[in-house]
């Protein structure tokens, strides 16, 4: 059923040590969707994704993921959502069939059955043979994958993903990329949140950028490039955001490093 809304954020505030981070965010996501979710460092892009994984309780305003408020302590949202963080603690001692089992099972899951899962997906992308092998190993790409497998055994209907594709490689990336499209033509929602805008444009249906705890821009990518009149997005968001002065500061780092530094 498309058209359904999955996710909504009202006049979403969250205040740490006197700051306010997010500024009344209200945002309406609606089933499959693929929002790319940008934003300078530090606008507030992963605190609204760890409000809404529920492991921030003390917002303000409202989110309801699947029509539920996740603050009345009914979490059999959780079941439905799956995540990649950006930095995991990866359980490095654990085998990737150990980790992925014990993740599955934390979702519920029967033993058994996501071990057969989890070996059919590592398979899937060439990693059967590493299956019983320590994490520790495992480059930063192979235990992206791990990561990206991990979030989907319990086959979420929405999807948290934060720069998921860091450490792979061109081939994996194209994959991926091809794995969530078909993952939002069946139905799921996808949040993906990066500061790779080449990768945004051309895998999100929808851009939500963020700035200073506030939306500040939201629309399909050829609606927002019609607005500013900027080919990519790259250049959307320079201007969004308010920066011109890559070359100065550049400069000045450069002058910096070569012992020139003008300011003294
Ligand atoms: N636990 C915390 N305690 C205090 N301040 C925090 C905490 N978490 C985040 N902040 C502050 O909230 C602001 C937003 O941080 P957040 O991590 O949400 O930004 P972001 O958009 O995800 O940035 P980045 O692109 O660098 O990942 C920052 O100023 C940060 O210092």
């Amino acid at each position: 059923m498309k058209d359904e809304n999955v996710l909504s954020l009202t006049d979403l505030t969250m205040n740490f040590g006197g700051k306010n981070v997010l500024n009344g965010i209200n945002l309406d996501v609606y089933q499959g969707q693929i929002i790319g979710y940008i934003g300078p460092n530090g606008a507030g892009k992963s605190t609204t994704v760890i409000i809404m994984l529920g492991l921030i309780e003390d917002y303000d305003g409202k989110v309801e993921i699947f029509g539920q408020d996740i603050s009345k302590g009914d979490h059999t949202y959780k079941r439905k959502i799956g995540y990649v963080p950006e930095n995991a603690e990866i359980y490095d001692n654990l085998t990737a069939s150990e980790y992925l089992t014990f993740i599955g099972e934390l979702y519920g899951l029967d033993q058994v059955d996501v071990e057969v899962k989890a070996r059919k997906l590592m398979h899937a992308f060439e990693m059967e043979d590493v299956f019983h092998t320590r994490l520790a190993s495992f480059s930063k790409g192979m235990r992206q994958k791990v990561l990206i497998i991990s979030s989907l055994l319990h086959d979420p209907d929405l999807l948290f993903l934060d720069e998921p594709l860091n450490g792979l490689d061109a081939n994996s990336v194209m994959v991926i990329k091809e794995v969530l499209s078909q993952l939002a033509a069946q139905g799921k929602t996808i949040f993906y949140s990066s500061h790779i805008m080449d990768v945004v444009e051309k895998i999100s249906n929808r851009i939500v950028l963020l700035l200073d705890g506030e939306v500040e821009a939201d629309g399909s990518f050829e609606a927002l490039r019609e607005q500013s009149k900027e080919g990519t997005l790259e250049a959307i968001f320079n201007q969004l955001t308010g920066f011109d002065e890559h070359e100065d500061v550049a400069r000045d780092f450069v002058g910096i490093v070569g012992g020139e530094d003008r300011h003294g």
